[in-house]
């Protein structure tokens, strides 16, 4: 499989009548930085779950070549978690490992949950029971915990979710600094492209059945958006930042978050 850790080759998927995608060939090189957009139901999250092999693709294959960490969407039924002490919650992602029982098998367990810690700057908090801890803290540890098992994939579905603009940026960070020393590849599923724009190296795009794969530039802009929605969108640079715009779909502008600041 060349030199992509990720494949997915004629793939597909629909739910009786309704399709989220089809025809998608992707390869996905390591240390790769893609972030999956798209309107709320149109896959992405999904898309991740084909990668884990927890939904079946209808057509063709998705191949993973290397180990996958998987950072989920929070929910607000994690509260159960939040007695366990940051590095109990970071240890779970150690235990689907094969490190076995044993005096030995722990060892390597607390070198790798210590590793990870310290690879999220958590460690001072190692020992903190994670409801007290702030959005952006908890966070730090959820991404430990898909460290543990030192991924050639990361699968991100939504992690900048409930987080201020100061942890987002901590989060988006941290996952850089990962792909860029261990070559790990990043699926970033998200609402908001701006904190992740300096660095995304592709977007995939998931409307309507349909997807646009491509760089930025290509896929963020008016035609693109527009032919992928069949409704008139309008994506602009303001200050860096991209503003996308208009069509019947508005609710699309406000998932990007934007809308409003477009409009004052
Ligand atoms: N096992 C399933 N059986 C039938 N339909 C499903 C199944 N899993 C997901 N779906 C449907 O597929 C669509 C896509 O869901 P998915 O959660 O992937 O969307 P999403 O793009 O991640 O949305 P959001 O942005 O709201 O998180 C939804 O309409 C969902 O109800």
């Amino acid at each position: 499989m060349s030199e992509a850790v990720l494949r997915f080759t004629g793939s597909g998927l629909s739910f009786d009548t309704r399709t989220l995608w089809r025809d998608l060939d992707l390869d996905v090189a390591p240390g790769e930085f893609i972030a999956v957009l798209g309107p709320n139901g149109s896959g992405k999250t999904t898309l991740l779950r084909s990668v884990l092999g927890q939904v079946a693709l209808t057509e063709g294959d998705v191949t993973a070549n290397g180990r996958i960490g998987y950072i989920p969407q929070q929910h607000a039924d994690d509260s159960d978690t939040m007695m366990l002490r940051g590095r109990d919650l970071v240890g779970f992602g150690a235990d689907g490992g094969s490190w076995g029982m044993g005096l030995r098998g722990l060892r390597s367990r607390r070198t790798r949950v210590d590793a990870a810690l310290a690879e999220v700057d958590a460690t001072r908090y190692a020992n903190t029971a994670v409801g007290l801890l702030s959005g952006g803290e908890q966070q730090r540890l959820r991404i430990a915990q898909a460290l543990t098992r030192d991924p050639s994939i990361l699968l991100c579905d939504e992690p900048l979710a409930s987080l201020d603009l100061t942890s987002q940026q901590v989060v988006v960070d941290l996952l850089d600094a990962r792909r860029r020393r261990a070559r790990t590849a990043v699926l970033f599923v998200t609402h908001e492209l701006n904190p992740v724009l300096p660095f995304v190296d592709r977007v995939l795009y998931l409307a309507d059945g349909r997807f646009r794969i491509g760089t930025v530039d290509e896929v963020m802009n008016s035609a693109a958006l527009s032919d992928l929605y069949g409704s008139p969108i309008e994506v602009v640079r303001i200050g860096g930042r991209l503003v996308v715009v208009g069509g019947e779909d508005s609710h699309h502008c406000v998932e990007h978050g934007y809308a409003d600041e477009a409009a004052s």
